[in-house]
């Protein structure tokens, strides 16, 4: 990857615009992509109401948010609830996306003689999701599987929190942290404490620092506006802003989408996407878990293709974009964790975070044995 000739941020309007259009799902409209507002992209425009053309982006952005997390089917035999491999559907996506232990031997046999490479989400990948953020604490014998882990291959962690909060949870010193889905990225946390400290963040890579006002002024209005519908939450993870919905009664989400929807016309540099139950406002930048993974892979000099495999496992939509650069580059492999069938980038597949400790611990065990 080549950053020499510029950075990732976007100026020119049209080509904003085209990025947008390239990183939304299609059942999602953009939000005011051009300054001054929406300009009509997709067709719409000429003789069409700005009425109408908001009801659309929010029409899509709560259908959006309604098909985020698809719940666990609760399949009842017998009275007791079904494992997913019970499930039929399930079963039929593990054709096409394996468990990453089934096939452990595959896998490590793919990596004879090269150098593995591990990149980890955090939420929903090493701590399961809970109703309250800042409750997603990582169980000790995780960290001390994340820590092997570290201690046998270099090793990431790639996260849409911010990179100081992932380190909170996390709380090992041996690992890279990318915060704020791969737009804060250390590549020593080693002396985190101390770096700090001195006010020299070494080896830190942020390419939407410009943004960091913007960010600030977008997260007390979401704040703001979403302060009177109950269950609602705003994270301002540095370089985004996490809009939190898991607890709001879901007759309330349209509301939630229209506020966003306001607020972030008065942002036009700024766009949403949506995770697991929460709505994430960041930069339009070209940038993402893909390219922190590519840029990380850069400056560890792991980028040699032939000889080391990545291995990124992740639970949500933008891990999907580090999975695509993997899938591209032909070299390594995304590993999703979910335990309903999706659409996905990945090769490979876990049910939840007590199989990716397994994973982790598995990739440990081989990796002892083959020195
Ligand atoms: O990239 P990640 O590390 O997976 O971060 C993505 C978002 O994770 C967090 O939200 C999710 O987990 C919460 C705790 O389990 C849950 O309550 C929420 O509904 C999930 O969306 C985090 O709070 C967000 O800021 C991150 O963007």
């Amino acid at each position: 990857m080549d950053l020499s000739n510029g950075s990732p941020v976007i100026t020119d309007p049209m080509a904003m615009g085209q990025q947008l259009m390239g990183v939304l799902p299609s059942n999602m409209m953009p939000f005011s992509v051009m300054p001054g507002g929406y300009s009509g992209a997709g067709g719409a425009g000429v003789g069409v109401s700005r009425r109408k053309i908001e009801e659309v982006i929010v029409n899509g952005l709560l259908d959006a948010m309604r098909s985020s997390s698809p719940r666990k089917k609760h399949n009842v035999v017998f009275g007791q609830e079904n494992l997913p491999e019970e499930d039929p559907a399930y079963s039929a996506w593990l054709a096409k996306c394996p468990s990453a232990l089934a096939s452990f031997k595959q896998i490590v046999a793919s990596a004879q003689g090269k150098k593995i490479a591990v990149f980890l989400d955090n939420d929903g990948t090493l701590s399961p999701i809970v109703d309250d953020p800042d409750k997603a604490v990582m169980s000790p014998v995780m960290r001390a599987a994340v820590r092997n882990v570290a201690k046998h291959f270099p090793a990431a962690i790639v996260s849409g929190r911010s990179r100081k909060k992932v380190l909170e949870f996390v709380k090992l010193k041996e690992l890279c942290y990318a915060g704020s889905h791969g737009m804060d990225i250390m590549t020593s946390s080693a002396n985190y404490e101390h770096n700090i400290e001195k006010g020299k963040e070494a080896n830190l890579f942020q390419p939407a620092r410009e943004f960091l006002p913007m960010i600030d002024e977008v997260s007390k209005s979401l704040l703001e506006v979403t302060s009177g519908i109950e269950g609602a939450s705003v994270e301002n993870n540095k370089f985004c802003v996490s809009v939190h919905y898991r607890n709001v009664h879901e007759k309330d989400w349209e509301l939630v989408a229209r506020l966003v929807n306001e607020v972030l016309e008065g942002f036009p540099r700024l766009k949403v996407t949506n995770g697991r139950m929460v709505l994430e406002v960041r930069p339009v930048i070209d940038w993402d878990k893909g390219k922190a993974v590519e840029f990380l892979l850069q400056s560890l000099g792991l980028s040699d293709s032939e000889n080391v495999i990545p291995i990124y496992i992740g639970d949500d939509r933008t891990d999907e974009d580090a999975f695509k650069v993997l899938r591209e580059r032909n070299c390594g492999f995304g590993i999703l964790v979910s335990q309903v069938p999706k659409e996905t980038e990945a090769f490979y597949s876990l049910r939840d975070p007590s199989e990716v400790m397994e994973f982790l611990n598995s990739l440990v065990r081989w990796k002892k044995h083959s020195i």
